[in-house]
C-alpha cells in the first residue's frame, strides 16, 4: 500500500481476554476491527465496562490483544512509540513541577536543548492562554487550566496519533465545551489522527468525522457513523445543527440498546 494512504490505526480482528487473579475470564474485546486513517479524529462509544480503555491500551502497546493483530502506521505495535500522544480523565501533569516545567518536560527529554525547549513551552502556554502561569504549580490551577496544561504538554510534542480516555469527563459543561473547541483548534493545526473515548455521545459528535458504536461486552463494532457536518465546528453552536440532532437520535437509538444489555 502506498505510504500516504495507509491508515494511522489498524486493529484487525483483535480480541482481549483478561483471567482474574482467581482464574475468572473476562472477554473485554470480541472479533473487533478499527482502522483510523491519518489526521482522522475518530470517536468511541460504548456502553460502560464494554472495553473502550482496552482498545486505546493496545494502540499504546501496553497491552498485547489475545488474537487479532493492532498496526501504528503500518507496522505492528512494539512497545511504546514516541509518536503516539495521551490525555486520560486524571491529569498527567507532575505536580512538583511549575507549569513551564511542566510543558518543557517532553523536548527536554527529546534531547532539545534547555533554552530551545522553554521558548518552544512558552510558545505554547501562550496558545492555551497560560503564558501568565508559567511560575505556578498544578495545584495553583483550576480543573481547566490544568487540563490546558495537558494539551499544551502533549501537542508540543507534535503527536501524530493522539489517544485520549474522557479526557474532559471531570470538568464543569462551560469548562468543557470551551475545552473541546480548543482541542478541535489545535487538532486541525497539528494534522495528527485521534481516538477520542468518552460516554457523551454529543461530545463524539461535535467532534469527530467517524464515531464508533461498540456493543455491551464482549465489546464488537455495532456500527460506524460518518459526522457530515461541516468544519471548522463550535461545539456549542454545531449541537443546534439539524443534521446534528438527526445523527444523535440515530446513535442514540444504537446505543441505548446496548445499555440495556450491558
Ligand atoms: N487488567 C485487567 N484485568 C482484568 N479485567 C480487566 C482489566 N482491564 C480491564 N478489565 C475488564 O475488561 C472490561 C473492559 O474494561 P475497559 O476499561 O476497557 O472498559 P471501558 O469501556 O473503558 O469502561 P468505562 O466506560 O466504564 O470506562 C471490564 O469488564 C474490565 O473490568
Amino acid at each position: 500500500m502506498n505510504q500516504s494512504n495507509q491508515p494511522a490505526i489498524e486493529l484487525r480482528h483483535v480480541s482481549c481476554r483478561f483471567i482474574s487473579p482467581d482464574g475468572k475470564a473476562t472477554v473485554a474485546l470480541r472479533d473487533f476491527s478499527m482502522s483510523v486513517a491519518k489526521g482522522e479524529f475518530v470517536a468511541i462509544v460504548g456502553p460502560t465496562g464494554c472495553g473502550k480503555s482496552t482498545t486505546l491500551s493496545m494502540i499504546t502497546g501496553l497491552l498485547k490483544p489475545t488474537t487479532g493483530e493492532v498496526r501504528v502506521m503500518g507496522q505492528p505495535v512494539d512497545g511504546i512509540d514516541p509518536r503516539i500522544g495521551f490525555v486520560f480523565q486524571a491529569d498527567a501533569v507532575f505536580p512538583w513541577r511549575s507549569v513551564l516545567d511542566n510543558v518543557a518536560a517532553g523536548p527536554l527529554y527529546r534531547g532539545r536543548s534547555k533554552s530551545a525547549a522553554y521558548d518552544e513551552a512558552q510558545s505554547w502556554l501562550r496558545r492555551v492562554g497560560l503564558d501568565k502561569f508559567g511560575k505556578h504549580y498544578p495545584h495553583q490551577l483550576s480543573g481547566g487550566m490544568r487540563k490546558r496544561v495537558a494539551l499544551a504538554q502533549t501537542f508540543i510534542n507534535k503527536p501524530e496519533i493522539l489517544l485520549m480516555d474522557e479526557p474532559f469527563s471531570a470538568l464543569d459543561m462551560q469548562t468543557r465545551t470551551l475545552m473541546q473547541d480548543e482541542l478541535l483548534q489545535l487538532w486541525s493545526a497539528n494534522a495528527g489522527s485521534v481516538v477520542f473515548v468518552t460516554h457523551d455521545l454529543e461530545e463524539a459528535i461535535a467532534l469527530a468525522d467517524r464515531v464508533f458504536v461498540l456493543t455491551a461486552r464482549p465489546a464488537t463494532l455495532k456500527k460506524v457513523y460518518e459526522i457530515d457536518l461541516p468544519r471548522p465546528r463550535i461545539t456549542s453552536e454545531i449541537r443546534y445543527h439539524p443534521r446534528f440532532i438527526e445523527i444523535s437520535r440515530d446513535i442514540w437509538h444504537d446505543l441505548r440498546e446496548e445499555v440495556q444489555i450491558g
